[in-house]
């Protein structure tokens, strides 16, 4: 049976040919938030996808890591691939220990199969919230995964639109492994930084004091840009308050990374080098940065390198 992969009408691949950042990483960056997709001939999607993307396959991220100056990944399962983390679990196999991977479970999911992600590198599991992506998955299946990855010292990942906050709250919070928020949670960047819908979301952050946060898709985020392109060295100005504000209030628990191969983006697809240039001015000291970049994700993804 041959099956069709044709990519879903508008997509955007991502950007060949990065420029090299002028902002020089400190040694041992992670980029702490990408994907991987098949290839498709390898790795099939998932037919309950809601995309169907490009391929960019874990040969092309590893040259974009050692490109933009990486050293380390954190591959996220896309929702492109559902529940089966083969594609995923292969790029950790492949990278000699420089990549941990964050899963996709089903409630179903066998001992054996948990010990197998472990052993490949996987740290993490996703909940998706976000209605484009994926079908509503029971509270309780979720609430049930939770406590099988606990023994293993995982984290739940979680992506949700800002507006569902409020409804997703109370069970985030009792959910008994740390948290780690995809995003952000995507605020509306057109409203004020110090205004009541980010002041939610960063009261939810301070619950806890095991909630991280990635300050992550200003390419996602912006309204007004500029994009990272054309040599752009200030992209996305209406995104930095917002995470800058998060990385100066929670300087230990903030994440980095460049969500390549940017799914589902509409207008454009932004050049890697230059989204790396955003770094600096959400971060403005290289202790913050070293934190960001370096000090948090090994804390959270290779702890026994501490
Ligand atoms: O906003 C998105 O479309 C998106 C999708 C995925 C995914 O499909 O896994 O992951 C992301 O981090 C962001």
């Amino acid at each position: 049976m041959t099956t069709s992969f044709e990519k879903t009408p508008g997509w955007l691949d991502w950007y060949a040919g990065p420029s090299r950042p002028r902002f020089q990483m400190p040694e041992g960056a992670v980029d702490a938030h990408c994907h991987v997709f098949g290839p498709k001939d390898a790795f099939p999607f998932a037919p309950e996808r809601k995309y169907t993307p490009c391929d960019a396959s874990k040969d092309q991220l590893f040259e974009l890591r050692d490109h933009l100056g990486f050293t380390r990944n954190v591959v996220v399962q896309a929702t492109c691939h559902g529940a089966d983390n083969s594609a995923m679990a292969d790029a950790l196999r492949s990278s000699g220990g420089l990549a941990r991977g964050v899963a996709t479970l089903r409630p179903d999911v066998s001992d054996a199969e948990l010990r197998e992600l472990h052993e490949a590198g996987v740290r993490g599991v996703r909940f998706n919230f976000v209605k484009r992506l994926v079908d509503a998955a029971p509270r309780q299946d979720l609430r049930d995964i939770a406590e099988r990855i606990a023994p293993y010292g995982w984290h739940v990942v979680v992506y949700f639109e800002a507006a569902d906050l409020v409804g997703l709250r109370d069970f985030l919070l009792s959910i008994p492994v740390p948290l780690v928020i995809d995003h952000m949670g995507r605020p509306d960047v057109t409203k004020d930084p110090y205004g009541p819908e980010f002041g939610a979301f960063l009261d939810f952050v301070r619950a806890r004091p095991d909630i991280w946060c990635k300050v992550t898709c200003p390419e996602r985020l912006s309204v007004s840009g500029p994009p990272a392109l054309d040599g752009e060295q200030s992209a996305y100005r209406d995104v930095v308050p917002f995470a800058r504000r998060v990385v100066e209030e929670f300087p230990d628990r903030v994440l980095w990374g460049t969500d390549w191969p940017h799914p589902n983006l509409a207008t454009h697809m932004p050049d890697d080098g230059l989204l790396v240039d955003f770094i600096p001015g959400i971060a403005p000291t290289p202790e913050l940065r070293q934190r960001l970049l370096v000090d948090n994700p090994m804390r959270l993804y290779w702890p026994e390198a501490g």
